[in-house]
């Protein structure tokens, strides 16, 4: 039996990419898709969806309401304009959504199944009817580090990241890569030659990074630098981006107070592509040795893939590289840190674009429909 569910944000990216796993999925022979747009009404739906009807208005709400189930990722001014006017004409669809404004509503639920199926049954069972991925950081995290944070065998910790530029979008991504063509592009005669000294290389480098590069999306130069502050400025001396990662920690894992991680850290955005790497120091309850460790990491779910501690492993496996555009969250790096036999390292690597985001989504809709 099929049912209709309506999409919105299907062309954007991280729209693409959940097209592409349910197509790679064959979800869609088991629902009647309805595509929406902001701009396009009228258009044609996407080809790869045969016989799906035109693009519908995003935010014509009786259309909308006629769904039982909505899946958003156009974004969070689109659930702020819509989802509160659909709810209050009485809808009672489910509502998928990759945005973070609802995520931390009472009523809503953050989506990461592997880690918390258990708490997304409960929630379908007793009624809830908003459901959203979490921030990308802690979804990946989560998805490495399940076996450790599922078995309370976490007392604290913090996670340092390397965000890839996708977080920020489709242009921010764009833009860094312009950035260096525009570095290489001016010192490409002194590269091509090998007698050409590197201080000055560097030294005009650094001229165009301070005064020769676009950064509309970024406000600085990212390519050959970093911006240690993601999202925005809590006033206290955290970003929201890195109090994201103890809230949603525990509202995904449904801790209470009695049994909170306490999480936090500093996010870092770094001039990679689509993978976000974090570097975890984590305070465990109990004096597991690393091979135990790396059993309970492995053994927790089918992506999680330990990294041996040893340097080949490490460049080989545990890289943005090695781990865009595939479903594996390697982690690794695990080992007692000279702070005492309970305190260890980790690093780990996710696709923020799939598990970050899309994936989530995904697997939701599947749980609604009962296909998982
Ligand atoms: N980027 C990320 O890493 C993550 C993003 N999210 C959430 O997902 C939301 C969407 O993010 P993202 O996918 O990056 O946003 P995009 O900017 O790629 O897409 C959002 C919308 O922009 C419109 N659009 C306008 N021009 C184009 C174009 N040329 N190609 C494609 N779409 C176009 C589309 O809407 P229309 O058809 O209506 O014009 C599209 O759905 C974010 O706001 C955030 O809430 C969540 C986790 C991670
Ligand atoms: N903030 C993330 C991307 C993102 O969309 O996060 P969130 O879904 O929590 O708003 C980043 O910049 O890498």
């Amino acid at each position: 039996m099929t049912s209709s569910v309506g999409f919105v944000g299907y062309r954007g990216m991280v729209g693409s990419v959940l097209m592409q796993r349910m197509q790679d999925e064959g979800d869609f022979a088991n629902l009647d898709p309805v595509f929406f747009s902001t701009s396009k009404a009228g258009a044609a739906a996407p080809a790869f969806a045969e016989g799906a009807p035109a693009l519908q208005d995003a935010y014509d709400l009786d259309t909308l309401a006629k769904l039982p189930i909505i899946v958003t990722a156009q974004g969070g001014d689109y659930t702020k304009a819509v989802h509160g006017d659909l709810r209050a004409r009485g809808w009672n669809g489910l509502w998928i959504d990759a945005a973070s404004t609802l995520r931390m509503n009472d009523d809503s639920v953050i989506v990461l199944d592997p880690i918390n199926r258990n708490v997304i049954d409960a929630s379908l069972a007793s009624g809830t009817k908003d459901f959203v991925g979490g921030n990308c950081t802690v979804s990946c995290m989560l998805m490495g580090l399940g076996g450790l944070f599922k078995n309370g065998l976490v007392e604290w910790g913090t996670a340092m990241t390397y965000q890839a530029a996708s977080g920020g979008g489709a242009r921010h991504m764009r833009e860094l890569l312009t950035q260096f063509g525009t570095i290489n592009g001016n010192v490409s005669v002194e590269l091509d030659d090998p007698a050409s000294a590197i201080l000055e290389i560097d030294r005009k480098v650094l001229a165009t990074q301070r005064g020769g590069l676009d950064a509309t999306q970024f406000g600085v130069p990212l390519a050959g630098s970093l911006i240690p502050w993601i999202d925005s400025d809590l006033g206290n001396g955290q970003s929201k981006e890195e109090w994201k990662a103890g809230v949603e920690t525990n509202k995904i894992l449904g801790n209470t107070d009695a049994n909170k991680v306490i999480m936090d850290g500093l996010c870092v955005r770094i001039g990679a592509m689509r993978s976000h790497s974090q570097a975890l120091t984590l305070k465990l309850t109990e004096d597991l040795s690393v091979a135990e460790i790396e059993k309970l990491l492995a053994e927790d779910n089918e992506w999680a893939k330990v990294v041996p501690n040893t340097k080949d492993a490490t460049v080989d496996a545990l890289t943005p590289v090695a781990a865009s555009g595939t479903l594996d969250i390697p982690v690794g790096r695990i080992r007692k840190l000279e702070m005492g036999p309970q305190y260890i390292s980790a690093f780990t690597v996710g696709d923020q674009l799939l598990w970050g985001a899309a994936e989530p989504l995904r697997r939701m809709l599947a749980i609604a429909q009962g296909r998982l």
